[in-house]
């Protein structure tokens, strides 16, 4: 199943500058290894925000609670979900 996925950061502007990169290295580490095993298709910044759109690719809505809420970052996200369903319009390919 495929969702489309808002996630804003919010991280604390007082968090110690070792903590705030653990925390990146972490949270990058693990979006490459979703990337890598394919659960994790599409991921864009969005100018000008400390945010993503990002598309997941996982086999349901328990799976994708599981992987967003292993994010690193997960305490300092606001996220949205969108389940996408086929478009009847939609040419092959
Ligand atoms: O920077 C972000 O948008 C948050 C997060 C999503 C993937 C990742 O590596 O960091």
């Amino acid at each position: 199943m495929l969702y489309h996925i808002r996630m804003d950061v919010n991280l604390p502007p007082d968090l110690d500058p070792d903590e705030r990169a653990d925390l990146l290295a972490r949270e990058k580490e693990y979006s490459q290894k979703l990337q890598r095993e394919g659960k994790w298709p599409h991921l864009w910044r969005i100018a000008g925000e400390y945010a993503n759109f990002s598309v997941l690719d996982v086999a349901d809505h328990d799976e994708l609670h599981a992987l967003l809420s292993g994010l690193p970052l997960f305490p300092h996200m606001d996220i949205e979900v969108t389940p996408l369903a086929a478009h009847p319009s939609k040419i092959e390919g």
